[in-house]
């Protein structure tokens, strides 16, 4: 985590705020009395079962979603549509081949889309936009058409589309996802850079905590309508998920990774394969 205080003494302004937030639709209550601070260059993995709300979080601060009660605020001020203190990649969805768009250019959008009157110089913006694909391994496909691209390859630019305008908070929804093992460290090396040395506040929403929990500062766990939040050893354990699930649930480490384990599929977070102990 980064102090950007001057004195090191006073806390940073947090660049996340949540207090006593709650979500629902038609009159289902997703969570609810959430309190939250993200301060600058914090990493905190949302976990949790699927429809538990970890999308509707990231939607909430992205100004899409709106509260039925509390407030939620990014760097001091209300949560807006459209942000440029904000950079998003959502979860992987496969782009139409006629899309008429290259790489290059998808990623140029993250520099220049959204940002009226602020155009960088066209030398700049190209070096810019070749720096950051090649910071995902994109540079060999930076003039094809982005419709013609594997999944994988798409999500690597959204990735650097959402980090080119240097946001002050990233909002990551399952980045990781349909990466190749090589591209999935490549993409978290990014976005942990993003949060050391530029001190963004990260929230990244992922099934599977294994991959990033060298970085994850805290864990804020969303299920049944409740959430958990702490520190990765504070909330990744047996008695707290079995008391958020209401069922038995099983933590256990082994060599560094975390498998979670219970009679519920639902509540399962680990690959079969993960246990095929030696
Ligand atoms: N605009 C909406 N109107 C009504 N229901 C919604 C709306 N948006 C989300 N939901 C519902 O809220 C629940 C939570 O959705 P959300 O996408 O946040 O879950 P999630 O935790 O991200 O799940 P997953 O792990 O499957 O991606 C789901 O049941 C979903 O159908």
């Amino acid at each position: 985590m980064t102090d950007s205080s001057a004195d090191g003494l006073s806390p940073a302004q947090p660049l996340v705020t949540l207090r006593q937030a709650s979500v629902g639709f038609s009159g289902r209550t997703l969570w609810e009395g959430l309190d939250l601070d993200l301060a600058p260059g914090e990493f905190l993995a949302v976990l949790g079962p699927n429809g538990a709300g970890k999308s509707t979080f990231l939607k909430v601060l992205l100004g899409l979603t709106r509260l039925s009660s509390g407030t939620a605020k990014i760097a001091g001020a209300p949560v807006r549509r459209g942000s440029s203190r904000v950079g998003y990649i959502p979860q992987q969805q496969t782009m139409p081949e006629e899309t008429p768009m290259r790489a290059r250019d998808m990623v140029a959008l993250g520099l220049d889309g959204h940002r009226f009157g602020i155009r960088l110089h066209p030398r700049r913006l190209r070096h810019r936009v070749d720096e950051l694909l090649e910071a995902v391994g994109a540079t060999a496909y930076a003039d094809m058409p982005v419709g013609l691209l594997s999944g994988g390859e798409q999500q690597r630019l959204r990735a650097a589309q959402a980090l080119a305008s240097n946001p002050a908070v990233l909002l990551c929804d399952e980045p990781l996802h349909s990466l190749d093992l090589n591209h999935q460290q490549a993409v978290t090396e990014l976005i942990r850079r993003q949060a050391v040395e530029r001190g963004s506040a990260v929230v990244f929403v992922t099934h599977e905590i294994n991959p990033v929990i060298e970085h994850v500062d805290r864990v804020l766990y969303f299920a049944r309508g409740q959430y958990r939040i702490g520190t990765t050893a504070e909330v990744m354990r047996s008695q707290v998920l079995s008391e958020l699930y209401g069922s038995n649930v099983d933590v256990i480490e082994h060599k560094g990774r975390l498998l979670v384990m219970s009679t519920h599929d639902e509540s399962c977070h680990y690959h079969p394969e993960e246990l095929a102990l030696p």
